[in-house]
């Protein structure tokens, strides 16, 4: 499980996080909406290690996040501005961020890649925007990471790429993954999520 709890974060004096307190199941997957600046985004990087609250935690399976490790073990995410190698193809960015780990194989990132609907054999660098968000989803669930967390992920995707990365989410929640997603339209989240939560000026409430 992942609970958050009472998690305050202010940047330059002003409340980003406002005492955000909320148990994450696994087996789930949780939709927020929310404005542009709500929280969204950085309620994801608590979760992910990648903020340090001024106050609260984040305690994952029982250990707290920046005291007993420094980030989820085993955790995808896909927020802006993520890192990918243009000069490589898909199957190449993958097997690069593979050797960290090493405990995917070459089957598991080609199963990864046909589950996103990447079939091109392009350099990165020629890859569209929803191509691109494809690899940073395919990403995201390569390994078979326990937490997924996903900020606006089909935002650049045609029809068909929403309704297989659904598939995909649905596919990750029945293997026991829990998984966050994030959209500015709740009507995008009611289809695929268990819960929907709404995020108000740092503030997190069950809809
Ligand atoms: N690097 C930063 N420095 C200072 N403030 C920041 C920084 N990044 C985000 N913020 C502020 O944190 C608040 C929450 O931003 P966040 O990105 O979490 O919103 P969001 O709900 O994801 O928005 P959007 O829907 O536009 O993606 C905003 O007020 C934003 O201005």
């Amino acid at each position: 499980m992942v609970e958050i709890k009472n998690y305050c974060k202010s940047i330059k004096s002003r409340p980003i996080l406002n005492n955000v307190s909320y148990n994450f199941e696994y087996g789930k997957i949780y939709g927020i909406y929310g404005h542009n600046g709500s929280g969204k985004t950085m309620l994801l990087r608590a979760i992910a290690g990648l903020l340090v609250p001024d106050s609260g935690s984040v305690v994952i399976d029982g250990k707290v996040l920046h005291k007993d490790m420094s980030f989820p073990p085993s955790i995808g995410i896909v927020i802006e501005n993520m890192n990918l190698l243009p000069q490589y193809n898909a199957f190449d960015n993958l097997k690069i961020l593979g050797k960290i780990k090493k405990t995917a194989t070459d089957e598991d990132i080609k199963t990864a890649l046909e589950r996103v609907g990447l079939k091109s054999d392009l350099k990165v660098k020629k890859f569209s925007l929803g191509m691109k968000q494809r690899l940073n989803i395919a990403q995201a669930v390569f390994e078979k990471q326990k937490i997924i967390l996903l900020d606006e992920p089909t935002n650049a995707l045609d029809n068909d790429g929403v309704q297989l990365i659904y598939k995909l989410l649905k596919e990750e929640k029945e293997r026991g993954a829990l998984v966050v997603i994030t959209t500015h339209h709740k009507e995008d989240l009611e289809e695929i999520c268990d819960v929907v939560l709404k995020m108000t000026e740092g503030e997190l409430h069950e809809k």
